[in-house]
């Protein structure tokens, strides 16, 4: 279910406008990530979607049909909603927390109480924790069942504001894996806020930068922001070593693998040696390098060898292949297949050129 905003203002009383002429289309399925410094107006422009604010001129679509046509309580209602700290009831049991919402759309107590319990084990939270009050999780175990409460709305679309900011960097990474995870598998409309551009660019299919005084700075694919910002603002708002961490956004498709001589353990090695050898062992995985012109005494064994660098997955994102080839002795980096055999090598060189020569918009989205 896609959303619209076409020429959405949002002025408040005292003449402050929070959101000037907001227009992008959230596209269906996706995460949507809203992000600028404080006060651009990321909150009022995702709380126009479900009505808690309205706009002062312009019109928000959800899936082709204009908000204002529909019944706000209604509206909300269907639409999944997770905000700071959870904003859990705390004085409701973790499950009654769940099931309140499918209680509110009319839903039987069993079911209800049911359906509570799958989605704690859907966000990964023990059932044993159901029993407990709010206040009696941790905050990454919060924010949990504040994912679980808006997926009990059933809802396609989601707003998230701001949901992981209140705990720390550790917890807030394990939160994004399972919200990538589950939207894998559910492929929901998301709307996410949020202050911080590393948690835009790991969530965001879309990344839209706002700036104060809400105006829309940039709307683009994560790598298109960091590769081409449109101007100092975003360039200083994505980061000063943007171009390295575009790397981590660039499919690793594009990495030519080229083949790499190898010996395996146990074998005599070539005398006379001109180049590095990977030494692999029987399974063909790599076990270090022989290095050009060195003495082996008899068959080849780990003693003989320099400790290889990192490896890299043929597929993984662009940045593993980089580390790969200039943490290596032999300065290529080593790629393996899905079961860590050796299948060939690639140099920096190469990886640098996909970087250079890699079409625009071609990133999370390619
Ligand atoms: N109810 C309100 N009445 C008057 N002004 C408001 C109201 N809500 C927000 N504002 C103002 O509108 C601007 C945008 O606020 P908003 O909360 O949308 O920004 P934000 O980007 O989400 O900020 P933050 O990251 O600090 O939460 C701010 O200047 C804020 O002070």
């Amino acid at each position: 279910m896609g959303i619209e905003y076409r020429g959405v203002t949002k002025r408040y009383p005292g003449g402050i406008t929070a959101v000037d002429e907001l227009s992008l289309t959230v596209e269906d399925g996706t995460i949507t990530v809203l992000v600028g410094p404080s006060g651009c107006g990321k909150t009022t422009s995702l709380r126009m979607i479900n009505r808690m604010v309205e706009p002062t001129d312009g019109t928000i679509l959800l899936d082709g049909k204009d908000i204002r046509d529909a019944d706000p309580a209604l509206l909300r209602r269907g639409i999944g909603y997770v905000i700071q700290h959870a904003g859990l009831f705390p004085h409701r049991t973790v499950l009654n927390n769940v099931a309140t919402v499918p209680l509110l759309a009319g839903w039987d107590r069993g079911r209800a109480r049911k359906r509570a319990a799958e989605l704690l084990e859907t966000v990964g939270l023990p059932a044993e924790l159901a029993k407990r009050y709010p206040a009696q999780l941790s905050g990454g175990q919060q924010q949990r069942v504040g994912v679980a409460r808006a997926l009990a709305a059933d809802s396609p679309v989601l707003l998230m504001d701001e949901p992981f900011s209140a705990v720390d960097p550790v917890v807030r990474e394990g939160l994004q894996d399972e919200l990538l995870r589950l939207q894998s598998q559910l492929g929901k409309t998301i709307v996410f806020v949020t202050h911080d551009i590393d948690e835009a660019i790991r969530l965001g299919d879309n990344v839209a930068v706002l700036r104060v005084g809400g105006k829309l700075a940039q709307y683009g694919t994560p790598s298109q922001l960091l590769r081409h910002p449109v101007d100092d603002f975003v360039a200083s708002f994505v980061g000063k070593d943007r171009g390295y961490r575009g790397l981590s956004f660039l499919p690793g498709s594009a990495v030519p693998v080229a083949e790499v001589a190898t010996v395996t353990l146990g074998s005599t090695p070539p005398a006379g040696r001109s180049r590095w050898l990977l030494a692999v062992n029987e399974a063909g995985e790599p076990r270090g390098w022989l290095p050009p012109d060195s003495t082996v005494g008899g068959p080849l064994a780990e003693p003989d060898l320099v400790a290889g660098g990192s490896l890299y997955q043929r597929g993984a994102p662009v940045r593993g292949a980089l580390d790969a080839a200039l943490s290596s002795p032999a300065s290529l980096g080593v790629v393996v297949d899905e079961a860590g055999r050796a299948i060939g090598a690639v140099t920096a060189r190469q990886v640098l050129d996909v970087i250079e020569n890699h079409p625009e918009g071609v990133g999370s989205d390619g």
